[in-house]
């Protein structure tokens, strides 16, 4: 069966913190898998980490269909959760349905995650209706990077702290099995994450949540030289692809690569046959 949400609800209560990590394509699903993480996340962060875009705004459902897939393929055990990608959420009921019942049966998702809050919530309580497990999305939701004016800290004054809380209780209400908040003061995320009794997972959102998650890219080092401050890196994942690709690259130009053991030949009487004693010219 996997994890499940019910896995995470128990990891919750047993202060047992949850591994999320983003991913995109198959073999980096399988190693964050056999790594542990109890979630995978296709995140809507692929158009800019694997397709180059500026925001996560340009994202369509095709792209998160095609990368959830992938993932799904690769994964036993793990949580595989989709972004529904800009707009996604905010069209007709009808659409949000399709949308979201796409990604878990032809993804084959476990389920979605919608950035927002009380714009959404009759759409969060419809999809858990139908069977859809949705997971919310407070704080920097950066599929509103235009209108918050960029990446910026959310929940910084009294009176958005205040509206963050008030919104997290309400997404828990209208039935969401789990919370990302993303880019808050971790006294904030401290307190919704003791507020509710779904799990809450935080990316730089302080020490205190039910669990963490991070870009897979940033985590391993494998980006460009930007990433947010609150990501770590714990390895060096894109130094050492250079590395490798720049000994590729020089063995093939100074002509040490390929060499006999990597060299498929004909059969000598094959050889005889076409060559006879002449040999064909280059050996
Ligand atoms: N590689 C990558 N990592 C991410 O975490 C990520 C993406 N891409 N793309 C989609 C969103 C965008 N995210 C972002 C992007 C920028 C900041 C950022 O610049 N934050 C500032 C805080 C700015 C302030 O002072 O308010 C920082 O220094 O962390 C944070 C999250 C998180 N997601
Ligand atoms: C950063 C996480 C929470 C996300 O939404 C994404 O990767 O798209
Ligand atoms: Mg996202």
């Amino acid at each position: 069966m996997g994890v499940t949400r019910r896995t995470l609800e128990k990891k919750k209560s047993q202060g047992e913190k949850i591994a999320m990590v983003t991913a995109y394509d198959f073999p980096a699903a399988k190693i964050a898998e056999e790594a542990g993480a109890e979630i995978l996340l296709v995140g809507d962060s692929l158009g800019m980490v694997v397709l180059g875009y500026e925001s996560t705004i340009p994202v369509t459902l095709d792209d998160m269909l095609h990368h959830t897939k992938a993932v799904t393929r690769a994964t036993k055990q793990s949580m595989v959760i989709a972004d529904l990608p800009f707009l996604t959420a905010h069209l007709p009921t009808m659409e949000v349905l399709k949308s979201a019942g796409k990604l878990m049966q032809e993804g084959l998702a476990y389920g979605v995650k919608i950035e927002g809050g009380e714009p959404v919530l009759d759409k969060i309580r419809t999809l858990t209706d139908a069977g859809i497990p949705v997971m919310g999305h407070l704080g920097l939701t950066p599929q509103s990077v235009n209108q918050l004016g960029g990446y910026i800290i959310q929940g910084k004054e009294e009176p958005t702290v205040k509206r963050l809380l008030s919104e997290a209780k309400a997404v828990e209400e209208a039935g969401a099995f789990g919370l990302v908040l993303e880019c808050v003061p971790e006294e904030l995320a401290e307190e919704i994450t003791k507020s509710l009794s779904i799990p809450v997972i935080g990316i730089g959102a302080g020490r205190y949540t039910d669990g963490q998650v991070l870009v897979l890219h940033d985590l391993l080092g494998m980006g460009g030289e930007w990433s947010p401050s609150f990501v770590k890196r714990f390895a060096s994942v894109g130094d050492t692809m250079k590395n490798g690709l720049e000994k590729y690259v020089s063995e093939v130009k100074n002509k040490t690569f390929p060499t006999e053991e990597h060299v498929i030949h004909l059969r000598e009487e094959v050889k005889l046959a076409l060559y006879g004693g002449r040999g064909n010219g280059t050996s």
